[in-house]
């Protein structure tokens, strides 16, 4: 077989693994996740023919993913910055009083220290962070920078508030910013569902590594995600209009988790140091629960959610959290739900341990799946 052509004489083609595959016999390929695997034969439906790295076997289908066209296509840019030139979105997160109020306070609490400093508001949408600064506190400068369409508003918004001797907006990707100087604070809210959807977290950790000069200040300082086991209240089922086989097999986004439908306590399950963390740790975060049940009842899944907490620029300053947990003020992200694939009655004093792990998509670079074992 000539190389690269595969059996039916095309050219062979390159896909990635989605997860860690142990080969069963000497006639198949073992490879892990993100590995790039050469697919010569896909005649079957289930076993592909491939090649790793000069060895040969068959490899599942189900394993694999094909690699984006191109790198720009893995980061869906033009619909995820297409979606964020619209007001819809930044509409919602104005409206969300819990999440702005919270960056308010932290720019509030911080005015003293913030006097003569340079900050880089990443990702600022509208510019309101930006405006908190300018105009809660004496800052030296503040780089507003939005990648989308949006930052035409962000300019027109600064210049009305009056804003634009401190405030100057940057219509341009992070990754590719060029900035007048080095900055003391980076504040961002990059958090998505479930803490990384989206990876904007990937951007702030390159621009940290750029930008931010050395002992500078991360807004949020760190950021964790929490569980805990959680039913579906009496409310849902009644409304359920997928078949129920449908509705359990997927996360649920945006559910409101109510306090009486909470079985355990909740516990961080994983926490990122935004001074320290690596962009290539971002690949697979896991992290270890154990959960006694406190009250006896059905456990239909997970629930899961984040906290952001913003340390004070002023030594043993009170530090400030932004916490979207179903005992706190309800937020736009709400908290998300990953059902078991059978509901499990379940006493109080049970306890219920496992691990949680996310794993970033090889070729979809916003996106990432969650496993509880
Ligand atoms: N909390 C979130 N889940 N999203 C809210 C913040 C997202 C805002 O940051 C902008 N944004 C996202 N990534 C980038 C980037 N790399 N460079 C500049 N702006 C960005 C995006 O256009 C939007 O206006």
């Amino acid at each position: 077989m000539i190389e690269n052509e595969s059996s039916d004489g095309h050219e062979a083609e390159e896909y990635v693994g989605l997860a860690d595959f142990v080969a069963e016999g000497d006639e198949q390929l073992s490879f892990s996740v993100g590995d790039k695997l050469k697919v010569h034969d896909r005649s079957s439906d289930v076993w592909w023919w491939a090649e790793l790295q000069g060895h040969f076997g068959y490899v599942p289908s189900s394993y694999l993913q094909q690699t984006a066209e191109d790198e720009e296509d893995a980061w869906q840019d033009d619909e995820y910055f297409g979606n964020y030139g619209t007001l819809r979105l930044h509409l919602e997160m104005l409206s969300d009083k819990p999440r702005t109020e919270t960056y308010r306070q932290v720019i509030l609490n911080n005015s003293v220290a913030l006097r003569g400093k340079v900050v880089m508001d990443l990702g600022c949408g509208t510019g309101v962070i930006s405006l908190f600064c300018a105009r809660l506190a004496h800052p030296e400068a503040v780089y507003a920078v939005e990648a989308s369409s949006m930052a035409e508003h962000t300019k027109e918004l600064v210049r009305q508030n009056g804003c634009e001797g401190v405030v100057t907006v940057f219509q341009e990707r992070a990754e590719n910013l060029i900035l007048p100087g080095k900055v003391d604070v980076l504040v961002s809210e990059w958090m998505g569902n479930c803490l990384l959807f989206e990876y904007m977290v990937e951007s702030v950790l390159l621009a940290r590594d750029r930008w931010l000069k050395e002992g500078g200040m991360m807004w949020p300082s760190s950021a964790c995600l929490t569980a805990l086991n959680g039913v579906l209240g009496e409310t849902i089922w009644p409304r359920l209009q997928l078949p129920t086989k449908e509705f359990l097999s997927k996360p649920k986004f945006s559910h409101h988790l109510l306090p009486e439908d909470c079985l355990s306590t909740p516990a961080d399950v994983i926490t990122l140091d935004m001074v320290t963390i690596q962009v290539s740790d971002l690949e697979t975060l896991k992290g270890e629960f154990s959960f006694t049940v406190e009250k006896s009842g059905i456990f239909h899944g997970f629930t899961v959610w984040f906290s952001a907490h913003f340390q004070s620029l002023e030594e043993d300053g009170p530090s400030l959290e932004l916490n979207t947990g179903p005992y706190s003020e309800i937020t736009h992200w709400k908290q998300t739900l990953f059902m078991l694939d059978a509901p499990v009655t379940v006493e109080e004093g049970d306890s219920i341990v496992g691990s949680i792990r996310l794993q970033r998509n090889p070729i979809w670079r916003r996106h990432l799946s969650i496993t509880f074992s």
